[in-house]
């Protein structure tokens, strides 16, 4: 039913025990890159090949013999996802710069996809012709933002594939695809398959059926059956889902990515500056530096910035080791070099936060989102600083 915030959700009608198997669908049902791939010439990603099914009978459900009735209760709109803004034209420097770099990659991947489909669509449209007509490259283009926006909002894991790390083990689940996330509590969760109990791909053509279970606690009647979509950072759940988590005081949740201010460190020392981020590069260490709520400096964050201050070659050795744990620390002129650096970065969070309260969120984005993800920024580094 509808939530006053979540859009749909799933709800449950009677008490229910814990663990429970509260449904199980047939691998037919769900759409994914087996269930797809034998009604298509090859050479699309799952991403791209689901994108693609959905983006041609999005208008018309009833002519997909496959899964129209399951497309018919998909959403109609994705009005207010960021990569629709984004797409739109709203101003990505009203983002916090973390979040406007994360969604500036998203549209990345789409454009990718999106020029993926298209070449395929050229090469393949004799192969294609029995499809739905796609009409203008205009619709498609809106269509196809429509159907990726679905895949990628709505898809879960699921074992399809040899390995586990295969990027296209997930699937498009009737049912399942309405629960909402919950960041911390009880969830359901989906049965460990058959094929990823093995850890081989599954036996069945179509792949395992997907059984989903109630969370590990009674629930009672009336109460809302969540998932959790993993443990992601606000900024990720935004850009991603198009939603926001907002943190409370003492979130573990609460997070920032610091990226853009510790680059302009490095930028700030010239050619020392760019050595140094080739030795952060290659030992797999730049980028994804954050503070979190608790407060904590990630290790990514600290051995960034202990480089930062590196001098010689005895302390470029000496924070090598730190990275193997032969040492504890560089120096402690080291160490109190780059805590004092975290705290004039908490100090531009701050400035930076407070200068975007003052003014409201300009229109094009969800608001109240952007202005979570500000308050998170600025509440995290007061805690650094304090
Ligand atoms: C898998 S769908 C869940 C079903 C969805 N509510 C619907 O109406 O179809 C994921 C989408 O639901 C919304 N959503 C899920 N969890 C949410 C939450 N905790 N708060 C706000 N929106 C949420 C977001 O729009 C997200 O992209």
């Amino acid at each position: 039913r509808e939530t006053p915030e979540a859009g749909i959700g799933l709800f449950s009608l009677a008490p229910i025990p814990p663990s429970t198997p509260l449904f199980t669908i047939p691998a037919r049902a769900l759409l994914n890159s087996r269930s797809l791939s034998p009604h298509y010439p090859p050479g699309l990603n799952a991403v791209q090949l689901i994108s693609l099914h959905l983006c041609l009978y999005r208008h018309s459900p009833s002519l997909d013999p496959l899964f129209g009735p399951y497309l018919s209760t998909l959403p109609r709109e994705f009005d207010t996802h960021p990569l629709t803004s984004q797409l739109r034209g709203a101003d990505p420097e009203e983002l916090p710069p973390s979040v406007a770099n994360a969604l500036q990659r998203l549209h990345e991947r789409y454009l990718r996809d999106w020029t993926a489909v298209r070449a395929y669509l050229r090469n393949n449209s004799a192969a294609l012709s029995q499809k739905p007509d796609v009409r203008t490259d205009d619709v498609l283009h809106a269509d196809f933002l429509w159907a990726w926006l679905n895949v990628n909002t709505r898809c879960v894991y699921h074992r399809l594939k040899r390995t586990r790390a295969d990027a296209d083990n997930f699937t498009l689940c009737p049912i399942l695809d309405f629960a909402n996330h919950i960041a911390t509590g009880p969830c359901m969760t989906p049965r460990t398959s058959p094929s990823e109990l093995a850890n081989a791909p599954p036996i069945p053509r179509l792949g395992d059926p997907l059984t989903l279970l109630s969370p590990r606690t009674p629930v009672g009647p009336g109460e809302e059956l969540y998932l959790t979509y993993g443990a992601h950072p606000n900024r990720t759940l935004f850009v991603e889902y198009g939603f926001v988590v907002p943190c409370g005081e003492d979130d573990a949740r609460a997070q920032v990515d610091v990226q853009d201010l510790v680059d302009q460190l490095f930028a700030a020392m010239g050619e020392d500056g760019k050595m140094k981020r080739e030795m952060l590069r290659d030992a797999g260490y730049w980028g994804d530096w954050t503070l979190d709520g608790s407060p904590a400096v990630s290790f990514r964050l600290i051995t960034a910035l202990r480089l930062l201050y590196c001098g010689s070659d005895d302390e470029f050795d000496w924070w090598r080791n730190t990275l193997t744990g032969v040492r504890e620390m560089v120096s402690p002129d080291n160490e109190r070099a780059w805590k004092a650096s975290v705290g004039v970065i908490c100090e531009t969070l701050i400035r930076r936060a407070q200068e975007r309260r003052t003014r409201p969120v300009a229109s094009g984005w969800l608001t109240g989102a952007v202005e979570a993800l500000w308050e998170e920024e600025y509440r995290v580094a007061l805690h650094w600083i304090n």
